[in-house]
């Protein structure tokens, strides 16, 4: 508070704030203009010879008369001021000073921001005898504010927006900034994070390598560098988890800092997973598509057959491996879908094996994968069947060919649902529900130790017996009719029923091939037929009384290969194709190849 009257006696003060570069004007007590300096004619653009001597100081101000600060200070009206100043950003007022911001329109259409501060002089008595006010231009200053507290909202906004974790780190490695997606990617809030060191969030192991990155110091990390993979980082509560980041130092205000943009590429590695099972589902569908073994219908009328669909509901729903014995031709296939598709799993995919099909080291690796590098050939890394399997069910056909080693590992998945790949190390577990079938005598075969005795007692928890068609005799005629009716549709022959002569030697014949085999002579008895009535060709063995079928006893082994020479002698070695052996003996053509070759049947030249 400024107490003399020194406006009037001290010339020395007068000139002071004539010169002063702040806008200063001074009021009398009666409102009228007594100094109006030169920076307040500058601001104003109105010159002080107008202005003193008069009460029109509001003109410099304003459009219209208002009062100024200084007249509310000299009326001790401060309480309206928010009626004169609506865009007062500040206000503070004591007896004899105020102070107040905000934009002011001039008389002259310019919109500037003054910062205005005014204070009464008294006499010796106390009595106010004038008031100053200045007036400073922060136009630019608040403008720039603005557009920075713009920008920071911007940022903001785009920060904790952003799907990526951007976590900023200052010199002494701690953390400054920590969006919205890093607090959700590391579970914890950002108030939590800044501040801690940044290595409380990388996994131990990677910390070294991090550093690189972030030591800004070091000549590597001048430059921008993106790490695809090989880092992971750690959440608050330990989890570790692998990410993808960009590492990108700056200098600002003499800091060095570096932002961090990373991503959790846990999701993607599941969804590349998720992507290439699907794709490897796909393809082995498309396998289950093109091939022609792939079931229709299933036809039972017999009261055997009955029964075991009866067993095939009540197993169903279980987990319980499953062992299909009969054989060949005689539905186990159909029958171990039957299985799958009224289990819970019948969801998920029910993957099928031909153990017989391919040779042992190829079987193991189709099982259950292999390693890249493996063995010559293995150019990448392959998942197996079992992998293919998970969470639905494995069909392993012609279980009885499979190699000793294959059915340790085979053992070892039924007991622990687990396994390596062929050439790996990494233990994988699975979710797979067994379902094997084999026309061997497993019981044989165990005691020729050719097969497993612990593996066969975990797989004959369930077994079912599935009687050849010559001991069904009922189902017959069902399925004749039912493959007249596919067949006559597939290639659209008028054909109405089966000649009762033709009917009366299906039910005599011994049918080795089972329903294969009826299959096979009802659809080429429909191509050469052309009706009305289905004409069956005389059967090549018709059937016999079973004493008639006595012979020296000899080995299965050795029965099967004089068959199968007899076989291809008649078919001119020819294998594959409606004509070939393999649709005589009712098999499958790699089936038979892969037999011939166990039984060591080559062609003879000459
Ligand atoms: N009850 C049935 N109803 C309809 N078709 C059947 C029936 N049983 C078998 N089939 C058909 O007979 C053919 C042979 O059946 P499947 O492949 O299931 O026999 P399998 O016992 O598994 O033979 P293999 O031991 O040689 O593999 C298939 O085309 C199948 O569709």
């Amino acid at each position: 508070m400024i107490q003399t009257p020194l406006l009037a006696d001290n010339r020395f003060a007068e000139h002071l704030l004539q010169h002063t570069p702040v806008s200063t004007f001074v009021l009398d007590a009666q409102h009228q203009v007594m100094i109006w300096n030169k920076a307040c004619e500058q601001l104003t653009e109105l010159k002080a010879e107008t202005m003193v001597g008069t009460k029109q100081h509001w003109r410099g101000f304003y459009t219209e008369p208002r009062p100024c600060l200084a007249d509310l200070l000299l009326d001790s009206t401060l309480g309206n001021i928010s009626d004169l100043y609506e865009q007062a950003s500040a206000f503070s007022a004591g007896t004899d000073i105020c102070h107040t911001e905000n934009w002011c329109l001039m008389p002259d259409g310019r919109r500037l921001y003054l910062v205005i501060d005014a204070g009464a002089i008294r006499n010796a008595q106390g009595e106010v005898v004038a008031v100053v006010e200045t007036q400073r231009d922060r136009t630019e200053q608040r403008l720039m504010m603005q557009s920075l507290s713009e920008s920071e909202q911007r940022i903001s906004t785009i920060l904790g927006s952003a799907m990526d974790a951007i976590v900023t780190i200052g010199p002494q490695q701690t953390i400054t900034l920590f969006n919205a997606a890093a607090a959700r990617i590391f579970r914890c809030a950002a108030d939590f994070a800044i501040g801690q060191p940044i290595e409380r969030f990388v996994a131990p192991a990677c910390y070294p390598l991090f550093k690189q990155f972030i030591a800004f110091d070091s000549t590597a990390a001048k430059n921008q560098a993106w790490v695809p993979e090989g880092l992971s980082a750690r959440r608050a509560d330990g989890e570790e988890f692998p990410i993808e980041a960009t590492f990108s130092p700056l200098e600002a205000g003499g800091q060095k800092l570096c932002t961090i943009i990373l991503r959790d590429v846990n999701d993607r590695y599941l969804a590349e997973e998720k992507l290439q099972r699907l794709q490897e589902e796909k393809g082995y569908l498309q396998e289950v598509i093109n091939d022609d073994h792939n079931p229709g219908d299933f036809v039972s009328g017999s009261k055997e057959m009955r029964a075991v669909m009866a067993q095939v509901r009540r197993v169903a729903r279980t987990d319980t491996p499953v062992l299909l014995l009969g054989e060949t031709g005689t539905g186990k296939e159909l029958l171990a879908r039957a299985v799958h598709e009224s289990s819970d799993r019948s969801a998920a995919i029910l993957v099928k094996v031909n153990c017989a099909a391919l040779p042992a080291d190829l079987l193991e690796s189709e099982l259950f994968g292999h390693e890249k590098g493996a063995f010559t050939g293995a150019i990448q890394q392959r998942k197996g069947r079992f992998e293919l399997a998970d969470k639905g069910s494995l069909f392993l056909d012609e279980l009885g060919e499979l190699s000793l080693s294959a059915q340790a590992k085979l053992l070892r998945v039924l007991q622990e649902q687990e396994f390596e790949r062929v050439g790996g190390s990494e233990t994988l577990k699975v979710d797979v529900r067994v379902i094997a079938a084999t026309h061997r005598n497993l019981a044989e075969e165990v005691a020729a130790g050719r097969f497993r005795a612990d593996l066969y007692y975990r797989l004959n928890v369930f077994p079912i017996d599935v009687p050849p068609l010559r001991q069904r005799l009922v189902d017959i005629p069902l399925l004749a009719r039912f493959f007249l009716g596919k067949y006559a549709k597939k290639f659209a022959k008028p054909l109405t029923d089966i000649d009762p002569a033709g009917l009366e030697q299906l039910r005599q014949y011994q049918w080795p091939g089972n329903v294969r085999e009826l299959q096979n002579v009802i659809e080429r008895a429909v191509i050469l037929s052309s009706g009305p009535w289905l004409e069956i060709a005389p059967l090549v063995s018709p059937r016999v009384h079973a004493s008639a079928l006595v012979q020296p006893l000899r080995t299965l082994e050795a029965v099967e290969r004089e068959h199968i020479l007899r076989t291809l002698a008649a078919t001119d070695w020819v294998i594959s194709g409606s004509k070939g052996a393999a649709a005589i003996l009712a098999m499958n053509p790699n089936t038979l190849r892969s037999r011939m070759q166990k039984l060591g049947i080559v062609k003879s030249h000459g």
